[in-house]
Parts: C-alpha cells; structure tokens; sequence
C-alpha cells in the first residue's frame, strides 16, 4: 500500500467519469474542476471504459481496495455498468448520482457489482428541488432512490449540501431518513472556495450541536474521522444515520484523507482543492501509470494544515513552502 510523507495510506480512489451533467445545482463544484455546463453527448476528452479499466488494474496492485465513481453526472456513462463490471473484485464499487437514471438501471448495476450509492437530494419539495438544481426532475429523482433501495443497494444515502437554501431542511431530512429504513444522510458542509459564493455559507458547528442534542448515539468513521449521529424518529419506531462531511478549514479531515482522485480526462490529482498537482495519464501504459500513480501519492499534502496554514490571526493562508514549489506562482 502507497503512503505519503504525512502516513496517509490510499486506500481509495475517485474517479470522476464525465463533467457533463443533466442538472446545473446553484452550488456545483464538479469535483474541483469548475463548470458541468456544456454539451450532453460523449465528449472526445473522456477517458474510455479501458483507459478507465487500466487505472482501477493498476490502483488495484498498490491495495486499492474501494472506488467511488462521481462526475458530472455519472450515470451519463453508457458504460457505466461494463466499468463497474470489469472494476478488479477486490474493491468496493460506489456510485455518487443526482439518481435521476437509477430508474431502470438500478439493477443493471448491482448485477454488475455496484455495492452502495449515494443520491444528491437537496429538498423534499419539487419547488425548491428546482431552485437548487435548475432541474425539474424532483420526482425522477425521488423514483430512484425509490429504485436503489429495491435494487438492494445499501446503504443508499441522501446527499444534502448544507447552505443557505438548504439549512431550514435539515430537520425534516433527518426525519425522513429515520422513518425510511434502508436511507442514511450525509450532510456536505458547503465549500464556498470553488463557488466563489461565501455569503451561502452556514456555519456547520451549529448542526453538529443540533444534531447532539437529538442523537442516541455518536460514532467516529474512520474516514476524514467524519461524525455519525443515529438519531430517533418521533415515535421510536424509527432510527437513522446521519453523517456530517466537514472539510472546510478542517485539518483533521485532511489528516484522516486517503484518497486519489482522477479526473474524467484522466489526470491523477492528489487533492479535491488542488489543481495544481494535476498528472495526465494520457496514452500512458501501465508500468508508467503505475510511476504516475506513486508520485502523486508521494506529493500528496494535506490541504488544511499544511498547504494552508493559520496565521497569527487564525485566518488561513498558503504556506510559503508551497509557493513557487506546487502553486506555480
Ligand atoms: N474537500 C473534500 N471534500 C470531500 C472529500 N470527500 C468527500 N467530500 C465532499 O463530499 C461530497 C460527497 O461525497 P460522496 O461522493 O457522496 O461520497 P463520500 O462522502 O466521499 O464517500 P462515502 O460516504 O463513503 O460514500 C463530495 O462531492 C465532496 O463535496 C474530501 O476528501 N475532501
Ligand atoms: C459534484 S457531484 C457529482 C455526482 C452527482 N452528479 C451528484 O450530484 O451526486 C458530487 C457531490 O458533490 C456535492 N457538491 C457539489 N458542489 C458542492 C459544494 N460547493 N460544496 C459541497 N458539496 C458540493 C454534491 O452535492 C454531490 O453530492
Ligand atoms: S447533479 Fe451533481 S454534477 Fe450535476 S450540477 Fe448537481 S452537483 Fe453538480
Ligand atoms: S487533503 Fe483535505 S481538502 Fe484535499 S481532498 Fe483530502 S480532505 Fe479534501
């Protein structure tokens, strides 16, 4: 297993599949690459299912052993289910969807090893689904988580960006999820450093102190040490899971990060923030992915704590260290 200078080992990979996507959600940050607007048919830069398949081989060798498929919209893949397919069997297979073509395809998927996904679902009512996502496919979406669960696909969790649209919903999200078994929340703190919209921002600390004061338990994942409430229903009958993911100016998080990620054209990338560590894989073979694939880990930094860093005033800045040297400035 590959480990950077900081003992973070990788034993993850994201891998964004498209940047295109069906919907235009007010607060996308597309994986750190900026815009999913643009034309919906398959476009040239795209890696390809065996550019794809080629990468997950050679992820597979250093002890990999989960990958998450993201975009854009994933789903936009054809291939999405022959990926899944022939992803090497040692690694758990998830998915991060807006669920609007789980309809009909949920269960393509699991039969092609598909374990978990996860469906962004901002509102529980069309009309503020439609301000958030500039889309007005509330009830397509609502069929297909609909569709995972019968699918069998568990967990399937909930993705709500917490921001000023959304913050007022937090309450009746959680009650849906401990009424619904099978459902889980995960609560996305909004990152305001790819959206150049900090006025959305909402302070997470008060959810995390909401969220205390109704949960039965707390747990720590190992993942990003992200938190986990299991919290009750009204009438007992009924309990949920609901997960905060909280990397704004978190040093923790960055410290519990062990995955890679690569973009839909196929440029390995160390950290979500960051594009300047960027490394295409090209028309590259394998024993050369494979070098790509160590550098990148051997570059990796965590981002809060040590590419940015608190100065004397507690506010955060690049460290000098990284200037010139990664930041190309
Ligand atoms: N900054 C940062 N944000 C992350 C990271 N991982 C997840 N996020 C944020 O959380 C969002 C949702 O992630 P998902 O793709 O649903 O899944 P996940 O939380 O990474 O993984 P699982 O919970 O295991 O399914 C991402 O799109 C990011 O906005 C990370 O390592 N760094
Ligand atoms: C970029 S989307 C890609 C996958 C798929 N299209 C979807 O929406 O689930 C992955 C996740 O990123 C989250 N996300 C996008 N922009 C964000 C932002 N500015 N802050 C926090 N989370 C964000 C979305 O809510 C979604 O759950
Ligand atoms: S559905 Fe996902 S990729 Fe598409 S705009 Fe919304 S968050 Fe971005
Ligand atoms: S280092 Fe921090 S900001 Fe970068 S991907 Fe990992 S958790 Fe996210």
């Amino acid at each position: 297993m590959l480990a950077d200078e900081f003992g973070r080992e990788v034993t993850g990979v994201r891998v964004s599949l498209t940047d295109r996507c069906n919907f235009d959600c007010v607060y996308c940050h597309n994986e750190g690459l900026g815009d999913t607007r643009g034309p919906m048919d398959p476009q040239d830069d795209e890696m390809s299912t065996d550019d794809v398949v080629r990468f997950l081989e050679v992820a597979a060798e250093f002890d990999v052993d989960a990958v998450k498929f993201t975009g854009g919209e994933p789903m936009l893949r054809e291939d999405l289910a022959e990926i899944i397919e022939r992803t090497p069997d040692q690694m758990e297979v998830s998915l991060t969807t807006n669920g609007t073509f789980l309809p009909g395809r949920a269960e393509a998927l699991v039969d092609a090893g598909l374990e978990r996904v996860n469906v962004s679902q901002d509102a529980l009512d069309p009309k503020d689904f439609a301000e958030i996502t500039k889309s007005g496919a509330y009830e397509k979406v609502i069929e297909g988580v609909k569709a995972a669960l019968e699918a069998g696909l568990d967990p399937v969790k909930l993705n709500m960006v917490v921001f000023e649209h959304t913050a007022g919903y937090v309450p009746r999200m959680v009650d849906h999820v401990a009424e619904n078994e099978g459902l889980q929340l995960q609560l996305i703190e909004y990152m305001p450093e790819l959206t150049g919209k900090p006025e959305w921002n909402v302070d997470i600390e008060r959810v995390h102190g909401w969220l205390a004061e109704q949960a039965d338990e707390i747990e720590h994942r190992e993942m990003h040490d992200r938190k986990r409430y299991w919290v009750s229903n009204d009438d007992g009958d009924g309990r949920g899971m609901v997960e905060i993911v909280d990397p704004v100016e978190n040093p923790t998080f960055c410290a519990n990060c062990h995955r890679v990620r690569v973009t839909h054209e196929g440029y390995l990338k160390g950290c979500l923030n960051r594009n300047d560590d960027l490394k295409s894989m090209g028309e590259m073979s394998k024993p050369e992915i494979r070098e790509a694939f160590r550098e990148v880990v051997a570059n990796r930094v965590p981002y809060y704590g040590e590419y940015m860093i608190q100065n004397a005033d507690g506010e955060w800045e690049l460290n000098d260290k990284y200037i010139g040297e990664y930041a190309g400035i």
